[in-house]
């Protein structure tokens, strides 16, 4: 009989895993049914507008609130039962993280790492490698109170780090903080992410924050997530019209064109408008299509003997599926613009 061999830790297996999670407050929902896995190594947003249980969601992952019911694992840990282990694994900066104001960056630090029951002389090396890292040296000695939002925050970083934690999940870290702040932290958290392979939630509401720098994205809507996965599968999840969106310009027009463009198998919708970059004369037309028929129209525009100008197939992003779910901006409106 072969010898049975330890089970070897299994690198892609997620660190975070969620299952059927709900949280009910009186009888309220703030989470509804969340399933969610995320891996080790990966950012990933949790996008959603203010009391989408963004929050609560990852107060449960902290074992700072029960679930009603469903399950939660952090690093193969149950926070609810294993909450110290889990706060050993997992840092957490919170929305309005509290720091002693009049004490300096460095005793701020050290004080975590004391809690944390690092001894002194690594503690020091640790912070000051840390604040060097956040692009806070210079200010080490620095009273906190007299710290900028986006110093704050970069502080926020190194204290989370000082207990080299496997996963970071930080509750709206760009609050706040000026575009050129928010550029530099988000930059700042990816390559913490990419070479350190620490594992980063980050909760926002800021749509092209998210995008810029998560692998993956989670749309919380009202205490459901309507959709996960990378920016481009998103919207198409997103978008349950399926219908392909083609855009034409075209000169040397002719009535006959239009009659052709219309009639090709596939079509739903023709409109054409006047005027458009490649000159007055041209003409743009629009197809909503059942199919993808950009090459199909085009060549029928270069058969006819009129000029194409441009031709591209209408894509919807993040941004109109933003706007329909979080800002009741209603379906998205495929007829923009056009006559
Ligand atoms: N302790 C609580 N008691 C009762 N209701 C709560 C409690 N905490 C949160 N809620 C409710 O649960 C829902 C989700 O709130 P949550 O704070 O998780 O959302 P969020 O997405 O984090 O929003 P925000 O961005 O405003 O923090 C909201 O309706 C909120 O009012």
């Amino acid at each position: 009989m072969p010898q049975s061999q330890p089970a070897l830790p299994d690198e892609t297996s997620p660190v975070i895993e969620l299952s059927r999670l709900t949280k009910r407050y009186d009888g309220q929902t703030a989470v509804s049914g969340l399933n969610l896995s995320i891996a080790k190594g990966e950012i990933f947003g949790l996008l959603g507008p203010n009391g989408a249980g963004k929050t609560t969601t990852i107060l449960m992952m902290l074992g700072l609130t029960e679930p009603t019911s469903g399950r939660v694992r952090v690093c193969g840990l149950d926070p609810t039962r294993q909450p110290l282990q889990v706060k050993r694994r997992v840092g957490y900066m919170p929305d309005d993280i509290g720091f002693y104001e009049d004490r300096t960056a460095l005793d701020n630090l050290l004080f975590t790492a004391r809690l944390n029951r690092i001894a002194p002389a690594a503690a020091r090396a640790q912070a000051a490698e840390l604040l060097e890292r956040v692009g806070l040296s210079d200010a080490l000695s620095k009273k906190v109170g007299a710290f900028s939002r986006g110093m704050r925050q970069r502080l926020g970083i190194a204290d989370v780090l000082i207990k080299r934690p496997e996963i970071i999940i930080l509750d709206e870290p760009t609050l706040g903080i000026d575009p050129e702040g928010v550029r530099d932290l988000l930059r700042l958290i990816q390559d913490l992410s990419r070479k350190e392979g620490l594992t980063v939630l980050l909760s926002s509401h800021h749509l092209h924050q998210v995008q810029q720098i998560c692998d993956r994205v989670g749309l919380f809507v009202r205490g459901e997530l309507i959709a996960s996965g990378d920016v481009a599968s998103l919207a198409l999840q997103l978008d349950d019209d399926r219908a392909v969106t083609v855009e034409l310009e075209v000169s040397g027009w002719n009535a006959a064109l239009g009659e052709q463009l219309a009639a090709l198998e596939g079509v739903l919708v023709y409109s054409s408008t006047m005027g458009t970059s490649a000159g007055d004369g041209a003409i743009r037309v629009t197809l909503r299509c059942d199919r993808d028929l950009t090459t199909t129209a085009a060549r029928t525009v270069i058969e006819s003997g009129a000029n194409l100008h441009a031709v591209q197939r209408k894509q919807y992003g993040l941004d109109d599926i933003y706007h329909r779910y979080f800002e009741g901006g209603g379906p998205v409106d495929r007829n923009a613009g056009k006559s």
